[in-house]
């Protein structure tokens, strides 16, 4: 049984891959925040901007199969040339998604990316890997296609995931999770400012905005 939070057809906002066109399955559930309010403070990861508490959002809900899951996820990608591309999120995706989903999308057609933090081991398959590393749970995942760092993290600073072999390497300023994911707005935030000096600083990392927030997409 796969649970889905939500499913949407948008632009990928971060990355490598910002700008491109995919449906995003947001899986429910995640190992290091219940995604409770209450429990936020206690959390290893205390910064989300995500709600993934069951199964009731749009597109949202319980897949029985891969395939079902699968056409169920098809069925939101347009008719129109280019490679359909499925991005599987969360909440944390690696808890759920297995060789047997990947290979159902890849049957329908699709490119499979992932947003995972990095705690649990990947499938094989996905053709491509976005780690984001929280605090200090440690990552498992020592190869990726892009490490996308939150900043600033006190407990997860760019030189402790310098050994992470990427062929990209982004950080992405700290939303504040009180502010409504429309209309928030990147450029005026403090963690925007300290990301920009750590890139001018240290080359080897680049800055990425949240750019479904700045369109006010999703
Ligand atoms: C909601 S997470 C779900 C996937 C996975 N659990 C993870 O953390 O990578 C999706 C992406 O949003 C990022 N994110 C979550 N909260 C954020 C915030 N307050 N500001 C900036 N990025 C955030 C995560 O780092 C991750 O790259
Ligand atoms: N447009 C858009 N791009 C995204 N890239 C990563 C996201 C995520 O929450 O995993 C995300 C998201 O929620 N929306
Ligand atoms: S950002 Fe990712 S790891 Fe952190 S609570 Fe949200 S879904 Fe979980
Ligand atoms: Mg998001």
């Amino acid at each position: 049984m796969y649970r889905v939070k939500e499913a949407f057809y948008t632009l990928q906002g971060e990355g490598a891959q910002a700008g491109r066109a995919a449906v995003f399955c947001r899986f429910s559930k995640c190992n290091l925040w219940t995604g409770r309010e209450k429990d936020r403070a206690g959390a290893v990861c205390n910064f989300c901007d995500t709600d993934f508490i069951g199964t009731d959002g749009q597109n949202g809900g319980r897949f029985d199969t891969p395939e079902a899951l699968a056409a169920h996820i098809r069925k939101l990608w347009p008719d129109a040339p280019g490679r359909p591309y499925v991005v599987c999120t969360g909440g944390e995706p690696l808890l759920q998604l297995d060789e047997p989903l990947i290979e159902a999308f890849h049957k329908e057609g699709f490119e499979i990316g992932v947003e995972t933090n990095g705690t649990l081991p990947a499938p094989e398959g996905i053709d491509w890997l976005c780690v984001s590393p929280k605090a200090d749970a440690p990552v498992v995942i020592n190869t990726c296609d892009e490490l996308k760092l939150v900043y600033p993290q006190p407990l997860a600073m760019p030189e402790r995931f310098q050994h992470v072999q990427a062929s990209h390497y982004f950080l992405s300023p700290m939303a504040s999770p009180a502010m409504p994911e429309q209309g928030a707005d990147p450029v005026k935030q403090s963690s925007t400012r300290k990301a920009t000096e750590y890139c001018l600083a240290h080359p080897q990392w680049r800055l990425t905005l949240q750019m479904h927030k700045i369109l006010g997409i999703d």
